[in-house]
């Protein structure tokens, strides 16, 4: 029962062994050959800029992986927004890090693919409450690598409650229909009120109120159950019989404001994206989003030697030669050559993050969300039609 779920693991990883096959047959070839050039390479998603913004995430385990190794790496900060060009610069003899590239690229790729699906949602609701429910979509060993990105995009919070012991955060939720169904229809108000005399107290009391009847009915219903004690309804009307889901929130909200209970908010949740909650966000007040955070495809990065021994070089397709990238205050991002001049009122986007196998740079969360945030609204990222 070492390894029960089968998952490789993080000494695999540090070692170079979670690679491609094809790696170690370079290394052995290589070798055989006396071979060890200097190399500089880049990872890139695409080579010129499309318009098409995305989250950087994944710099301190890129950071982890690397550390110890004879190499420079220069990156992106975490929680920028990149289109076209690197977003981390590795320099070193290539057999320092050939095995790793396969490790690298996942551990960048994945995680800024979630953050960007995590940030469109954020921006469609910049005042709602929005939480990350979508740990049950992916292989619980990566649940905190889903929570992390969606902290790091602005989030407000997240369900799983191991990622939450990782991140340092307490866990945020509701309550399942599984726990409706233990006390049976007729019932919800024993669930509801049971649940209040079992949780702590600082959890809020949100009633879960489409399992048995109607949202409305069940709703009121709670109200009255718990009084001043309800914070929250949460509607999860499955899509087969949501019909018009915002004219079933305004209903609800009508009637527990038509008998006084203004206070009680409204949280929906079940297969939302980015566009509806713009349509929602005027008429709830928070929201549960899974899948469209986790169900977005990595970023398309790879990594490619761009200079050898000094001079640029490249396959066909990719740009030689090393490159800077720079972000000017109308938000324009340029890719030039390093060592050509790049725009007078450029901020360089690529810093040191290790030098000769040594970390540089120091990680903190709240930090790379308030760049993720600041850098969104520069380059327009989400902005609304
Ligand atoms: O559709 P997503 O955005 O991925 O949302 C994540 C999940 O959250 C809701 O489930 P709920 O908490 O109601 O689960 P339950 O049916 O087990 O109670 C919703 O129905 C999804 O299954």
């Amino acid at each position: 029962m070492s390894n029960p779920f089968g998952t490789v693991p993080p000494e695999a990883i540090l070692e170079g062994s979670a690679t491609d096959a094809y790696f170690e047959r370079t290394r052995a070839t290589l070798e055989h050959a006396g071979k060890n050039p200097h190399v500089v390479a880049e990872v890139t998603a695409d080579q010129f800029s499309t318009g098409a913004f995305e989250v950087f995430t994944g710099v301190a385990d890129a950071a982890t992986l690397l550390e110890g190794r004879a190499v420079d790496v220069d990156a992106f900060p975490d929680g920028q927004l990149f289109d076209g060009g690197p977003v981390m610069r590795l320099e070193g003899p290539y057999l320092e890090f050939a095995e790793l590239e396969t490790a690298l690229l996942g551990l960048l790729s994945q995680p800024s693919g979630f953050a960007t699906a995590a940030l469109e949602v954020r921006l469609a609701a910049p005042d709602s409450l929005v939480l990350s429910f979508g740990a049950r979509h992916v292989h619980p060993s990566i649940a905190a690598v889903v929570e992390r990105a969606a902290l790091l995009a602005g989030l407000d919070g997240f369900s799983h409650v191991a990622a939450g012991d990782i991140l340092g955060r307490e866990a945020s939720g509701t309550m399942p229909h599984a726990l409706m169904f233990c006390f049976g229809e007729g019932n919800q108000s024993d669930a509801w009120r049971a649940f209040d005399e079992a949780v702590s107290e600082d959890t809020p009391r949100i009633a879960l109120v489409d399992t048995f009847w109607d949202e409305k009915s069940e709703s009121l219903l709670a109200a009255e159950t718990l009084g001043d004690d309800l914070d929250g309804v949460r509607i999860d009307t499955t899509g087969s019989r949501r019909g018009d889901f915002r004219h079933i929130i305004r209903e609800v909200r009508w009637e527990l404001d038509a008998r006084g209970y203004e206070d009680v908010d409204i949280f929906c949740s079940g297969g939302l994206g980015p566009e509806q909650l713009r349509d929602l966000r005027d008429v709830a007040d928070g929201f549960g989003v899974g899948s469209h955070i986790t169900n977005r495809d990595p970023v398309d990065f790879s990594l490619d030697i761009v200079e050898i021994a000094g001079e640029p070089l490249s396959k066909r397709g990719k740009l030689a030669g090393v490159k800077d990238v720079y972000r000017t205050p109308d938000g324009d991002h340029h890719v030039t050559l390093a060592d050509r001049d790049g725009p007078t009122d450029g901020e360089a986007l690529l810093e040191p993050l290790v030098r000769d196998g040594e970390v540089v740079r120091e990680f903190d969360l709240e930090t790379a969300t308030e760049r993720c945030l600041a850098d969104a609204e520069a380059v327009g990222f989400g902005a609304d039609e």
